[in-house]
Formats: structure tokens, sequence, C-alpha cells
């Protein structure tokens, strides 16, 4: 081997020497005028025999220690095309990926085609000649890609052409990535040794939007609207908005609105990240989480009524202390302190214009793009207007109690039934009735192996004639409840109404009474004898005369 390289060595140094002396003679006996077209020549003469051009791309670069992002997502694109094309491939799994990749081992060539050019890439590796011992591997592999190309495409092929591949390999890497489901809520001992302030898991939710129960066109809706958000890139920088859109779900539990989030991602591709609010200490700490989420992701608050007060007065008032905190504050103020501190840990300082910011804020668009924001809600009629105007939350989704069309979608699901003659009962009842998508599953799942499909299609039937019965029942006692209190009402009113008339009754016998007390005193003043007969008969007169008068 040693002497090999050794050969080689006195082979290429002698071929140097050769070109040196030759490169000599030429610059010294040629005369100087005549030295640009030679070379010019040479230049379309080598150009001829070889018009090709070549661009490398290695897997490392810079310091050496990034990886090369052209390189990945040239592997990528051509993984989608050479395993149709190389002889040999090799398999493997990366670390982020959910399918086995298969790749053109080294030194294998491949074609592409675009716009009717004809490209050639090779996959390379050289082996650096080094004693070292590394574990990295970038030292026992320089990987790297060439593509060759005719030289008149030059423009094309580095222009269009490398950010078609560039792209392409993108949305392969997205679309096969290993999704993962985020949260920041505290507890997990293991997310204390990570730098992130969330923590997450691999996201492997099954729902989909062909397995979510709603009416066909609202969900047909929905969908157009997430894929248009998706490709509307240049639409949002146009427009000058933040490339992010929010979405609000809200109805009664059990209706579907986590299922919808999770067939959001799926659909999309994207990672989750489930915001728990109550778990945020303040808002610097709100603005360091969203700092930390990637692009492409929904960022999900469950509940956003019950985690924060939304009527934007969260910093209530502080209490006066009291006498008896004030001596225990003088008397262990280490105990007094730990107790704040406790206090204030309970009553999460996250403010409703904390939360805004979050989402529309100038931190909102500064960090990252491609972005959904979900809310949901079991009483809209609950939340700030501020929250979900459009900007903030630019489509309410209502997702309702179980319709027709949404048990068809539930039967294929969990039965596999299509039609069945038990379906128009069924579809009569959910007209009648309210029962929940869960509900409706539940009742749909068989218990056993031995149940059919009739078997549950009938204890569905039961359960919406139970509900319907339930539900009858309570608009009788509703009805009858507010029959009675009519009744009761009624009742008050005709004795509030007697007692207002014996008091009238009795107002008008005393003024009577006074009225009487007029005549006579007025006899007496107009007779203006007998003006002693009664003190007070004589006093009252001259307040009414005066009154009078
Ligand atoms: N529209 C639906 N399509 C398919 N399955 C559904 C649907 N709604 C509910 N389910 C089933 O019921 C279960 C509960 O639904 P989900 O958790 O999505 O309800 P939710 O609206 O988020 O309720 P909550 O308001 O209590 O959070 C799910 O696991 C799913 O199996
Ligand atoms: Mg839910």
């Amino acid at each position: 081997m040693l002497m090999t390289i050794g050969e080689m060595m006195t082979g290429v140094g002698s071929a140097i020497a050769g070109l040196m002396v030759a490169y000599a003679m030429f610059q010294n006996y040629f005369p100087y005028d005549l030295r640009k077209p030679v070379k010019l020549y040479i230049r379309k003469i080598t150009n001829l025999v070889y018009p090709y051009m070549k661009i490398t791309f290695p897997e490392y670069q810079g310091n050496g220690f990034n990886r090369n992002k052209a390189f990945a997502a040239i592997e990528r694109y051509l993984n989608e095309n050479s395993s149709k094309q190389a002889k040999h491939l090799k398999a493997n799994v990366l670390d982020d990926s959910q399918v086995i990749v298969l790749s053109m081992a080294d030194h294998e060539e491949v074609t592409d085609e675009f716009q009717g050019i004809k490209l050639w890439w090779s996959s390379n590796r050289v082996t650096p000649q080094t004693q070292s011992i590394s574990f990295y591997p970038r030292e026992d592999a320089n990987r790297y890609f060439i593509l060759n190309f005719h030289k008149k495409y030059r423009d094309i092929i580095t222009n269009s052409y490398l950010k078609h591949v560039l792209e392409e390999g993108k949305a392969i890497t997205v679309k096969e990535r290993q999704r993962k489901l985020y949260t920041n809520s505290k507890g997990e001992s293991w997310s204390r040794f990570t730098r992130s302030n969330w923590s997450h898991v691999v996201f492997e939710h099954p729902a989909t939007f062909d397995t979510l129960a709603m009416e066909p066109k609202k969900k047909e809706e929905i969908i157009k609207d997430l894929i248009r958000f998706t490709e509307a890139k240049d639409y949002y920088a146009k427009i000058g908005k933040a490339w992010k859109r929010g979405y609000l779900l809200h109805g009664p539990p059990g209706t579907g609105k986590s299922t919808m989030i999770a067939a959001m991602a799926n659909l999309l591709k994207y990672d989750v990240y489930d915001l728990e609010l109550t778990a945020v200490k303040d808002n610097t700490e709100l603005r360091k989480l969203l700092i930390d989420t990637s692009s492409k992701a929904i960022l999900v608050i469950e509940d956003i009524d019950c985690s924060l007060d939304l009527t934007g007065q969260r910093e209530k008032k502080k209490k006066e202390k009291t006498e008896e905190e004030k001596k225990e504050e003088k008397a262990d103020p280490v105990k007094a302190e730990m107790k704040k501190r406790e206090e204030n840990d309970k009553n999460s300082q996250v403010t409703l214009s904390g939360l805004l910011n979050f989402i529309d804020g100038l931190w909102s668009a500064a960090c990252g793009a491609e972005r959904i924001i979900v809310f949901t809600t079991n009483y809209v009629e609950k939340l700030d207007p501020a929250l979900i105007r459009r900007g903030r939350m630019d489509k309410h989704i209502e997702l309702t109690y179980c319709c027709f069309e949404a048990f068809k979608v539930l039967a294929k699901n969990y039965l596999d039934l299509e039609s069945h003659q038990l379906f128009a009962t069924i579809c009569g009842l959910l007209q009648e009735t309210k029962m929940t998508p869960a509900d409706v599953a539940e009742n749909l799942m068989p218990k056993s192996s031995e149940e059919d499909e009739e078997a549950c299609l009938a204890r569905l039937i039961k359960a919406l004639e139970e509900a319907k019965a339930k539900a009858e029942e309570e608009v009788k006692m509703k009805a009858e409840e507010e029959a009675k209190k009519k009744v009761e009402e009624e009742a008050k009113a005709k004795a509030e109404e007697e007692e207002k008339q014996k008091a009238e009754k009795k107002k008008d016998e005393g003024e009577e009474a006074n009225g009487k007390g007029v005549e006579i005193t007025g006899v007496v003043k107009d007779n203006g004898d007998d003006a002693k007969n009664s003190a007070s008969n004589a006093n009252g007169v001259k307040e009414n005369g005066d009154a009078s008068h």
C-alpha cells in the first residue's frame, strides 16, 4: 500500500513538474500579445471537448460541525428518485423519522430531469488519511454529492433547479419527520434536566379528519381553510401580516374539540404545543415559552375560560393585612414569606393583555412562522370579546351534538357500516334528542367479540330513547315547575293587590276622618264662633288653612 501511494505521489509530482516547465516556456518564449488569444482558444477547445460543469455539496461545512442543510435536503430529494434508479441502496432510520430511508450507496450515480434538461448526481465519500480516533461521524466519512450538468444551463440550474431540489427535500423531511407533542406543565422530573421550557413526547394521536364525525360540508370547509393557510406564505407577506391563524373551537364537552386539534396536526404534519396556562408564572414566562416554539406548529390552549380570569382584572386588589397576619409576620418572617410565595404561586400572574400580546404582539411575529393557535372552550359567551375578535381568533368553529351525518362517520369507523335498516330509526331519534359524538361512539363500540353491529345499533337506539325520555321528563318537570311558579306568583300578586287595596282603603278612611275635621273646623272658622271648641281641631284648621293658602 505504501508503495502504491509512493508511486502515485511520484507520478503526480512528475506530471506537475512537466506542466510547470511547459507553462514557464509558454510565459517566457511566447510573445505577450499572442498569449491572451491562445489562452482563450485553449479554453474554447476544453469547453468543446468537455462542456460540462459540476457543483459539489459537502455534508459538513464551515467549522465542520454543522451538517450542511442543503446536503440533507438533497439527500431526501434524491432518495425519492434514486431508489428507482440506483442499483445499490443503503437503508437507515434517521433520528427524526418514522420510516426507513433508502438512499444511494456511495459512488452511485443517478440521473434527473428538469424542464427537459438532463442532470447527473453522484454520491461520493472520501476517507480522511488521519490517525486520530474520533466518534464524530464526520471523521470517518466525508460525504458529498456532485451535480453535473451542461454549462449552457448554468443559470437555470443554479437559480431554479437547486431551489426546486431544496424545497422538495425539505417538504419530504417535514412529511417524514416524527412529530412531537410538547407541554409546559410542570411535574415531569425529567423536564428539569432539559434546557427548554417545554418537555415533549412523540405525537401519535390517530385522529384524522376522515374519522372525525361532523357535518361533511363544515368539515370540508375547515380542511380547505387549513390547506389555504399553509400555502399562503407569500400572501401573508404581501398583506404584511404574520403567517399565523387562530381558531376557536367551542361546544359542549365530548363534541370533539380535542379530537379536531389532533386531526389538524395530522393533516398538516405540525407539532403540537399544549400550553397549560395555569402552570405559567407570569407574562415573562409566557413570552419565553413562545420564543421556544418552532415553526409549523399548533399552539393549543384548552378550556381558556377556566385557565384565566378573562375579565382582564387578573391582579385583584391585594387585601389588607389583618392584625393577626401582621403579628405573625413579626414573629416569624421566614414562615410569612413562604406563605406569601405559596399564595403567589396559586394565583398565576398571566394577564389577559399578556395573553393577547402572546398571540399577536410583536414577539409572535418574530418567533417563527406558519403557526396555528387553537383555543377551546365550553362557554364561548364567557370569553372576553378582545380575545376572540377576528384577527386573533380568525375562525370560530362550533362543535355540536351528533347529527345523522356525523353518526354515519362513526358507524363507518366503529362498525364498518355504511347503511343498515336501523339507520332510519337512529336518524329520527338524533333529530329529536341531543347526544354528543362521544356518547354515540361509546354506544357503538362493541363490548365483546360476540356483539354484532345490530346489537351495537340497538344499544345506541336504547340509549337515544332513554335520553329522549329523560329530556322529555325534564321538559315536563320544567313546565310543571314553571306552572307552579306561575301559580305561586299569581297568588302572591293577588295577595299583594289585596294588601294594597286594604291599605288604600285604610288611608281613605283616615283621610275621610281628617276631611271631616276640616269641615268641622271650616265651620268653626267660617262661623268665627266657638273657636275654643277643641284645641286640637283648631290647630288642625290652622295648618290646613295655611296649607290651602
Ligand atoms: N366529532 C367526533 N368525531 C369522532 N369522535 C369523537 C367526536 N367527538 C368526540 N369523539 C370521541 O369522544 C372522545 C372525547 O372527545 P374530545 O376529547 O375530542 O371532546 P372535547 O370536545 O374535547 O371535550 P371537552 O370539552 O370535555 O374537552 C374522543 O376520544 C373521541 O373518541
Ligand atoms: Mg377536550
